[in-house]
């Protein structure tokens, strides 16, 4: 089956500036994927390459098989709902439908009316007069009325309150179910992103510190707790992703390759997906604060 994104050293600089340094990722298709990671990871940027609004500098790129933006057929395989949901606020719901069915050669008509009418929204309203929830729901209806092959959203819900959220996201898994498409979603709300998606990518740093289906990350990841003598005879095939010391207690993050079980005399249990990310981008601020410092603190116990 067609890779939803085949990415092998792909790097964006901004001048002398990183974006996206060396990416290497391979998403199957039927994945909802979380990308995530803190300000200036290179989200966007790495969103931007998918949807062929950004040139990568070096390294090579491939969305559903073929090159972002190759072709309008290309295009019409995917579609992009940019940060803060953009609409145009002049125009009506109505208008806003009728551009769509203007600019795509898939639209699909009944679907987009049918949402409008679902969600309550008055066809004639101005877009600039409908709340962040309602604004961010016509461009998830503009999006899908598309019938693209994959869906884009850079931080669809950053600007919702709690329950305009929860509706976004039940929508949105609703049409997922119904339609099968594949996603990429980027959020700073890892709850959110915990509930909907099955595929993690976390960027730090512009680069990409891990990336897989969330069942293997969770089942390979481990909190282990006791005396830090304890780990100095850890096997090597466990990777050391964080430390944390109380005490007479020393608590570690562990990847393990999954052939290589934790040893049964250490207790381990397993992270949330929160846990998870916050390890990762933990050891990824550390590096970074003083790489020396982060490769010692990571061999120590050895
Ligand atoms: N047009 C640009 N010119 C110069 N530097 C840029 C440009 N766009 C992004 N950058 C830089 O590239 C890096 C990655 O930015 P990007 O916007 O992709 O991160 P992000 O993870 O989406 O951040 P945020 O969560 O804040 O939206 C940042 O250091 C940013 O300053």
């Amino acid at each position: 089956m067609t890779a939803v994104l085949r990415a092998q050293g792909l790097t964006k600089m901004y001048g002398r500036h990183p974006g996206l340094i060396d990416a290497d990722l391979n998403i199957p298709a039927g994945r909802v994927v979380g990308l995530v990671g803190p300000n200036g990871a290179g989200k966007s940027t790495l969103l931007g390459m998918t949807c062929g609004l950004i040139e990568p500098t070096s390294g090579t790129i491939e969305v559903l098989g073929d090159k972002p933006a190759a072709n309008a057929a290309q295009l019409a395989r995917v579609g992009f709902v940019a940060q803060d949901t953009p609409v145009y606020s002049g125009l009506t719901v109505a208008d806003h439908l009728r551009l769509g069915a203007h600019l795509n050669k898939n639209w699909d008509d009944a679907l987009a009316r049918h949402r409008v009418q679902q969600l309550g929204m008055d066809p004639a309203q101005r877009a600039g007069a409908l709340s962040g929830g309602q604004r961010a729901q016509l461009a998830l209806t503009i999006a899908v009325a598309k019938r693209p092959e994959l869906i884009i959203f850079d931080e669809p819900v950053a600007a919702l309150d709690p329950l305009a959220r929860r509706q976004f996201l039940q929508n949105l898994m609703a049409f997922i179910s119904e339609s099968g498409i594949n996603v990429i979603l980027s959020s700073h709300l890892l709850s959110d992103l915990e509930r909907v998606c099955d595929y993690l990518i976390l960027l730090a740093g512009s680069r990409v510190q891990l990336a897989g289906d969330v069942d293997e990350l969770i089942s390979t990841h481990h909190r282990i707790v006791g005396p830090e003598h304890a780990f100095r005879s850890l096997p090597p095939q466990i990777e050391i992703i964080g430390s944390e010391y109380s005490g007479q207690r020393t608590t570690l993050v562990v990847r393990r390759t999954e052939s290589t079980p934790i040893p049964q005399s250490m207790h381990a249990e397993h992270l949330d997906l929160e846990e998870l990310v916050l390890a990762y981008m933990t050891r990824a601020a550390n590096a970074s604060f003083d790489p020396q410092q982060g490769a010692r603190a990571l061999q120590f116990h050895r």
